[in-house]
């Protein structure tokens, strides 16, 4: 089965109530049973006359209550890309045994959170405390139904990923240690060292833990949320179901993901820039894994990040369910496009359903689980029992029979393809042993020698390292790192027998540990600019992605993809404008009559133009760097071809039954009076403009003033011009403006300097201009 996507429209907030809608739900021809909303539209953002339409399991418009999200079970259907709902079916798949995992994707301020936990009224509670809540009602009733037979027991763990960190959220900021909890892998899941684990008997006792976790999550005011997370949060819910000797122990996820943020829009100061480095870098490795899965390339980069190892996307097994959060106006539009892009490739992931296999208890008497509040309570590692005390039925009667269960090898590794690779591991079982941190502490778990301190306890201890690469070395000495790190955490001496080390490998040790502690900060600004500039490129802006890779190159001096990526862009400005240049020249020709030059406007503009940039970027795509992979982000929803017939669940269509936009016209004001100066600075071409290309009317002179002082209550009072035209005018001047800034001949007075100019310009027209002047009496 592959991750279902359910996508949710949030509302217009109150200061967008203005904004141009953008996205819209609606439902397809092969939708849900009752015609139910499965499709997101959105125009090209190049060419508003086309439409993307992306088709999900599910999907929530603006009007969507708290309430719709949850549904009842008897409502849910969930199965062959039917409608889906969020909540109802995993409490099914849980209680059958599987691991569930909700994660709630979007940009900044797109409501994951409002999601995820919603408000603290009934009917504003969010997916994890509705989840809850049926968790907690269908354990009474399994109880209930069994007459006692049967009990249910719920705990929680609940860690945030900041800057790259794991931090228990049930421990004080104040407390934590600055390196946070280390991760681990153990029989194909990754888990969190030394991380907290607390019981909850009711709803109750889950709520007044969870609100109390959630003061200690990172948040913020960002310009674009008053209450932005700062970082990714898991709950994990843990669900031991108990009848007799059988226990069966299934995991619900819920993951709240910090929001991709565009930092031109955010206005970050240092310290939210370097948090929104992290999170973006996070956000981009997830992509880059996402499509490595889709494109089954063999090397999938979970390991280059802890949000990506933790929610091993594509390698976890039970239900997996993306909800997509996206905002509906315009201001969004190449991001949300960019969600939709990751969401529409993420839902091609298969996921395998695999049941937890049932554990069975020995004599020992079950222990009851400590009090919540408690003095005892201690910190609980999630470790696997060993398979003397544990074993799975089906295990069990395998090793009987001389048989290993098929399951008992699913080993996962960053390699496509691990979970079929015969393992390596038989002698150490590898047998996909169930969680169960109740049954045995710590201290009683034994423990696997350390790699080095079996090696050093080989007989080849005096020249090991012979045959060994500086690779490997470096990586067991970082896992060594870990180790020590991990028993730090656990507040007790490793258990490790250490084995004697040389004071050379100890010096690098001690290293290794300050780098691991220091190297984000480091580079964290240097990303902000390889991000940003992704973010410019990924828009069309070359010279801003340019300015931003110059920006990054001292951070990655010697970096030579980045010195190429700059001298790919550098070669492809210099092209464009050459390509302009000869352009307009040709456009004057066929017009008969010296034009001023339009170098921006005709990539950023000019629908009417769009022929013939395609046929520019097909010039550009043979100076494409062909390592795009590195920095890689979603630059597929910005071109538009790239989507076409590739994607499944993905159309795109050109808005036919509108009427073909008028050809550009071309104002000339003939009126007498005529007054030949405009403000000094430039032209659009950002050369200085010379006082005879157009001659101007008082009424012309007045709209270009107005239009030039970029103010949007000026600009709004011209006839004919909205509260979108206007920002569009701005955006576009403003675009201008920077990338006049980079180019020889530039100048930063940019202005319009005569009306068919204006008539260029995005969003504008013939028509608009006529309305303007219409609306002028002089
Ligand atoms: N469906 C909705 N109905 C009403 N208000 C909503 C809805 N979704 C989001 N909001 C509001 O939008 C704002 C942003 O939502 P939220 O904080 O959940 O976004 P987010 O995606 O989690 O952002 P970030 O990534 O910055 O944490 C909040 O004020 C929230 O109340």
């Amino acid at each position: 089965m592959s991750v279902r996507v359910v996508a949710r429209i949030r509302p217009l907030l109150k200061a967008e109530l203005d904004r141009d809608i953008v996205v819209h739900g609606t439902s397809s021809s092969d939708g849900g049973p009752n015609g139910d909303i499965d499709t997101i539209r959105i125009p090209n953002p190049r060419n508003e006359n086309e439409e993307f339409s992306f088709q999900f399991n599910s999907v929530y418009g603006v009007q969507a209550t708290q309430e719709d999200i949850f549904q009842n079970e008897a409502e849910s259907s969930g199965v062959g890309g039917q409608l889906i709902r969020i909540v109802a079916p995993t409490i099914n798949h849980l209680f059958q045994g599987f691991d569930v995992t909700i994660f709630a994707y979007g940009v900044t301020g797109t409501g994951k959170t409002h999601t995820m936990r919603g408000g603290k009224t009934l009917s504003e509670r969010g997916v994890i405390p509705r989840l809850l809540s049926g968790i907690y009602r269908r354990s009474r009733k399994l109880e209930k139904d069994s007459q006692g037979a049967t009990s249910v027991e719920v705990s929680m763990s609940y860690y945030e990923i900041y800057n790259d960190r794991v931090y228990d959220l049930f421990e004080a900021p104040e407390k934590r240690t600055a390196p946070g909890l280390p991760l681990r892998e153990q029989n194909g899941k990754t888990f969190v060292v030394g991380l907290t684990e607390r019981p909850c008997a009711s709803l109750k006792e889950f709520e007044n833990l969870y609100d109390q976790a959630n003061v200690n999550r990172s948040t913020s005011a960002t310009k674009l949320n008053a209450h932005s997370s700062r970082s990714h949060a898991i709950l994990c819910v843990k669900v031991s179901v108990t009848t007799g000797e059988e226990t069966r122990v299934s995991m619900a996820s819920a993951i709240d993901l910090a929001g991709s943020e565009d930092n031109r829009r955010t206005e970050n100061g240092k310290e939210r820039l370097v948090e929104s480095a992290s999170i973006n870098k996070s956000l981009f490795v997830l992509a880059q894994c996402v499509e490595a899965i889709s494109k089954k390339q063999a090397r999938i980069p979970y390991r280059e990040s802890k949000m990506t190892r933790i929610l091993s996307l594509g390698q976890n097994n039970g239900l997996t369910i993306m909800v997509l959060n996206l905002a509906p106006v315009r201001s969004y539009h190449l991001d949300t496009l960019s969600s939709l892009n990751f969401a529409n490739r993420t839902k091609k992931i298969e996921v395998k359903e695999i049941e937890n296999e049932p554990m069975f208890r020995g004599p020992a008497p079950i222990r009851t689980l400590p009090s919540v509040s408690g003095p005892s309570i201690q910190r609980q590692p999630l470790r696997p029992l060993t398979t003397t005390e544990l074993t799975t039925m089906k295990n069990a009667l395998a090793s009987r029979g001389g048989e290993k269960s098929v399951k008992a090898f699913t080993v996962y590794s960053d390699k496509a393809g691990a979970a079929s690779r015969p393992s390596n591991l038989s002698n150490t079982s590898s047998r996909r042993r169930p969680v169960d941190s109740f049954s045995r502490t710590a201290d009683q778990l034994p423990h696997r020698p350390l790699k080095n301190s079996r090696t050093s306890r080989s007989p080849r201890k005096a020249g090991w390292t012979a045959g060994v690469s500086k690779e490997n070395i470096e990586q067991m000495v970082e896992k060594k790192v870990e180790e020590i790190l991990a028993a730090r955490v656990l507040n007790e001496p490793s258990k490790t027998p250490m084995p004697a080390i040389s004071e050379e490998v100890q010096r690098r040790l001690e290293l290794l540990e300050q780098r691991i502690e220091k190297k984000d900060d480091t580079k964290a600004e240097g990303l902000t600019y390889l991000l940003m500039a992704k973010q410019h490129q990924v828009r069309g802006e070359d010279v801003s992605a340019l300015k931003m890779y110059q920006l990054a190159l001292p951070y990655f001096p010697d970096n030579a993809k980045l010195a190429h990526k700059m001298h790919v862009l550098e070669e492809r400005l210099r092209v464009k404008r050459e390509q302009q240049k000869q352009r307009t020249v040709e456009i004057s020709r066929s017009q008969g009559q010296e034009l001023p030059q339009f170098p921006a406007i005709a990539t950023h503009i000019a629908p009417a133009q769009e022929q013939s940039r395609k046929k520019r970027s097909r010039t550009f795509k043979e100076l494409e760097d062909p390592s795009d992979d590195e920095y890689r982000l979603d630059d597929d929803a910005a071109s538009d071809s790239s989507f076409e017939g590739r994607e499944s669940g993905f159309r795109f269509k050109p808005k036919s039954r509108r009427a073909p936009r008028p050809k550009i016209r071309v104002f000339r004001d003939n009126d007498e009076n005529v007054d030949l100066t405009v403000k000094g600075g430039a032209s659009l071409t950002g050369r200085p403009r010379a006082a005879s290309v157009e001659e101007q009317t008082p009424r012309t002179r007045h709209i270009l003033n107005v239009v030039n002082t970029r103010d949007l209550s000026q600009i709004r009072l011209l006839k004919g011009v909205g509260a979108k035209k206007a920002e569009m005018i701005v955006d576009c001047l403003h675009l201008l403006e920077a990338e006049s800034e980079y180019q020889e001949d530039g100048d930063d007075g940019m202005l319009v300097g005569s009306l068919a100019e204006l008539s260029r310009m995005k969003g504008v027209g013939a028509k608009t201009v006529e309305n303007m002047r219409s609306g002028i009496t002089l």
